[in-house]
């Protein structure tokens, strides 16, 4: 079992150069325990689906150890423990909350990183044009989703893959939440937000997050072809 540290403990020890104060869980991370082995992930059928379509789920995407950093950072971990310890309304804990991460994040930097050796592949399989990835963790408190949109505003296209990844153990139907994408042929698919799944699409196709019934944890995330420091590392 992952110890697990309080959120708000570990998010001030981000903001700190003194290790003392960092969790030992934090300290021992290392961008190994977020490394995904993306070319055997995208396989053929993967890359089929995701060209084809507009695309692909993957599921359990990276180590337990890194799932647990990442639920932990996210504030997942803390939620489940305040609404289990101390019986308060969820919402009243948490509100819509959205956090970019920054090189400030422990898990969520490797994150990005393991992303962006994703991003590399997509561009050398795909000729994808990715040159900067960005992400944030998001939570839609109970009662909220996120109502149909594609991820490029009228008129704009530098987000060229979308990405998410999801953080809630136990999800089930009754949870609600789900991620509703129509693909390129006009098909509409639900997807719920499970632990340890990373649902790759192209940014211009329509979705939307239907109505949580519980409080729903991911980590939203784009590949985009602008970007001032070209943050993608081409080179196999
Ligand atoms: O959380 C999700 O499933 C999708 C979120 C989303 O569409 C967005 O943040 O643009
Ligand atoms: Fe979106």
């Amino acid at each position: 079992m992952t110890t697990i540290t309080s959120n708000l403990e570990l998010t001030r020890a981000a903001l700190t150069d003194d290790l003392s104060l960092v969790p030992e869980t934090q300290q021992a991370l290392s961008a190994e325990t977020f490394t995904v082995d993306w070319e055997a992930r995208l396989d053929n059928e993967a890359l089929d689906a995701l060209t084809g379509n507009g695309w692909v789920v993957l599921d359990e995407v990276f180590s337990p150890e890194a799932l647990a950093a990442l639920q932990e950072e996210s504030g997942f971990v803390d939620y489940r423990a305040a609404a289990l310890t101390a019986g308060i309304q969820i919402k009243d804990i948490r509100g819509d909350r959205i956090r970019w991460i920054s090189q400030d994040f422990f898990a969520g930097f490797y994150y990005l990183s393991s992303i962006n050796a994703l991003a590399a592949l997509l561009n050398r399989y795909l000729f994808a044009g990715i040159r900067h990835s960005e992400a944030h963790y998001a939570c839609y408190p109970i009662g909220f989703g996120y109502q149909w949109h594609s991820d490029n505003p009228a008129g704009r296209d530098e987000r060229v893959i979308s990405a998410v990844f999801y953080l809630n153990d136990d999800w089930t139907d009754a949870d609600g939440g789900a991620l509703e994408v129509v693909d390129n042929h006009g098909v509409h698919h639900e997807v719920n937000p499970v632990a340890n799944r990373l649902v790759i699409f192209d940014s211009n196709l329509r979705h939307q997050v239907q109505t949580a019934h519980r409080q729903r944890y991911s980590i939203a995330t784009w590949m985009r072809r602008d970007g001032l420091v070209p943050f993608v590392n081409d080179t196999p």
